[in-house]
């Protein structure tokens, strides 16, 4: 099971035929609808199909991990995962930055999958000011109430927008004019990081970093250096100092 199914605890699942139907027809905002595999139950197809129509991840799973995912309660053979927090858009985060009249610093997270690192990265990122948080729909962690948690609040403050392509939305922002910044062990020294501008800093999946495709799309790279033995930073830490260098350019001492 992946983190992000593990962390989603019995209470942001809408659970049973009825109520999973009415949440997949209703305004709420849905991770992914999970049905069990090999039940035949016309409404089960009916449930299915609404949700591919609208566009919500399906996925089939057997008996025991929806029994797993419920806490045992009585599913039907199914469970909508909802998200516990609201989602905003791309334009709700540019409006955060407008209203406040900077110039964009926004986050964008390549498939974190740990909620505990989304939770503490919104944390920071509500500290540091930065106007939003960008996350893909599919393999990565949601606003679930782990993360809720873990952001000690900041959840409430900091917007999180979610898209279905984080390569095809990095050059939607580039174009809007921001500078896109990657990080890994091989990019300038992160010390001498200007993000005095409109910026989007990139930090990738705890084991695999930031994916190929999207590291051929950055402006830049930059780099924490590092001389003891490990082989990398965790990402929330990473997040942390890459944020503050942030913070500290955009709010220099004495300003
Ligand atoms: C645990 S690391 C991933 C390590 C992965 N094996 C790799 O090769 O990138 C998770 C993320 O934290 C950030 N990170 C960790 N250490 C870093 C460092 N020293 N400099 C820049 N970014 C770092 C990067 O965004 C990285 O993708």
């Amino acid at each position: 099971m992946s983190n992000n199914e593990q962390d989603q605890t019995a209470a942001d699942f809408v659970i049973g035929r009825h109520p999973a139907m009415a949440a997949i027809k209703s305004d709420q905002q849905i991770n992914k609808v999970f049905i069990q595999s090999g039940l035949q139950a016309d409404v089960l197809n009916d449930i299915a199909k609404i949700a591919k129509k609208r566009n919500l991840i399906v996925q089939y799973v057997p008996k025991q991990k929806l029994d797993r995912l419920t806490d045992n309660a009585n599913h039907q053979g199914v469970a909508v995962g909802v998200a516990a927090f609201e989602y905003a858009t791309i334009d709700d985060l540019f409006a955060v930055a407008k209203a406040k009249d900077e110039a964009p610093f926004f986050l964008i997270l390549d498939n974190i999958e740990d909620p505990h690192n989304l939770g503490s990265i919104m944390r920071t990122a509500d500290a540091a000011g930065v106007h939003g948080i960008i996350i893909p729909k599919r393999r990565a962690v949601g606003l679930t109430s782990t993360v809720a948690k873990t952001s000690t609040g900041a959840i409430e403050h900091v917007k999180v927008a979610r898209v279905t392509n984080l390569v095809q939305t990095v050059k939607q922002l580039q174009e809007a004019g921001l500078w896109i910044f990657g990080t890994d062990m091989n990019g300038t020294d992160y010390r001498q990081w200007d993000a005095s501008g409109a910026v989007g800093l990139i930090i990738g999946n705890e084991g695999k970093g930031i994916s190929p495709l999207l590291k051929k799309n950055v402006d830049e790279m930059l780099t924490i250096p590092m001389i003891g033995h490990v082989q990398s930073l965790n990402a929330s830490v990473a997040a942390s100092l890459l944020i503050y260098q942030g913070y500290t350019s955009r709010h220099p001492l004495g300003k």
